[in-house]
């Protein structure tokens, strides 16, 4: 088969220099009762503030825009309270934009948004997972040419990994299948990349053969503890370029990463973190510079 256009930017890497990010309205958000951090932020009495989610939000849009990156937002949507973590949803490949297929049933709407939206924008779309399950906050494009999937058999399952897979070794990549602990929710909790050769992890919670590859590859851990994994500290969007953003909720991680020459700019996401996610959750890149270049 010949090799699929590329028609947009769709980013090829977690760290090409960041043009453009979707992102959702989080008018509808409330504490869904779905994950580990969600229930104990339950069982603490916490609940949602509309307000302090808008204002949060927005800071967050305000700093990737002042780091030169566009945003585009997905309308509210009733009913679709964990919208705003676009991550889940979709993911732009250099090929096109690919449906995903949420685990759980209060999510699934999501996509039918966020298609509509790119549609509306004319974004190219390359399909839709139509097995399994997989949620974005599994996947991680770790090389140009090497997709890892998380595979916890609840949010991302074995068959929704192959099927969102299949859409990469028909360009010729990668895939890896990494188990990851389903208590943790998503591999982006515990494993992110700050560029190339820097990543965020929580090396005793991760698969020893998984971590055995990324330090092969030469990828240097900042180790994140599992204190500042609940925190979603580990959870950062990388912009390119050696800068990050985090949450600011694990300041000795964030101290960690400037050590190593990078810019952290932080931004306070509680009422987004208390649901179970942080910025790479909140945020799905549309177009990056290709990491080859
Ligand atoms: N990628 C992520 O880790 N996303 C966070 C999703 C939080 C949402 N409340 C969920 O449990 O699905």
């Amino acid at each position: 088969m010949a090799p699929l256009p590329r028609p947009v930017e769709g980013p090829d890497s977690e760290y090409g220099l960041l043009k453009e990010v979707l992102l959702a309205s989080p008018r509808n958000l409330s504490i869904v009762p779905c994950n580990r951090v969600s229930e104990d932020a339950l069982e603490k009495g916490q609940s949602s503030c509309s307000v302090t989610a808008s204002r949060q939000h927005r800071d967050l849009v305000e700093t990737l825009m002042a780091a030169g990156v566009r945003v585009r937002t997905v309308q509210p949507v009733a009913d679709l309270p964990d919208l705003a973590f676009t991550r889940d949803t979709s993911l732009m490949t250099p090929w096109g934009l690919i449906g995903l297929r949420p685990g759980l049933a209060h999510r699934r709407g999501e996509v039918d948004a966020v298609l509509d939206t790119a549609r509306a924008a004319g974004m190219p779309i390359l399909g839709r997972v139509e097995r399994g399950s997989v949620e974005g906050g599994d996947i991680c494009l770790l090389r140009p040419g090497h997709l890892v999937i998380g595979v916890s058999e609840e949010r991302t399952t074995t068959e929704g990994a192959r099927a969102l897979g299949s859409f990469f070794e028909r360009e010729g990549w990668k895939v890896t299948l990494v188990p990851i602990d389903p208590d943790l929710l998503h591999l982006d909790t515990h494993f992110c990349l700050a560029d190339r050769d820097v990543a965020l992890a929580c090396v005793e919670k991760l698969d020893p053969t998984f971590v055995a590859m990324i330090r092969d590859l030469g990828i240097e851990i900042v180790p994140v503890n599992a204190d500042e994994i609940a925190s979603l500290g580990c959870n950062v969007l990388s912009l390119g370029r050696r800068r990050i953003i985090s949450t600011g909720s694990a300041p000795r991680v964030d101290q960690a990463v400037r050590a190593r020459g990078f810019e952290v700019l932080t931004v306070p996401l509680g009422e987004f973190t208390q649901c179970g996610g942080g910025v790479h959750c909140l945020t799905m890149p549309l177009r990056r510079q290709s990491a080859t270049l």
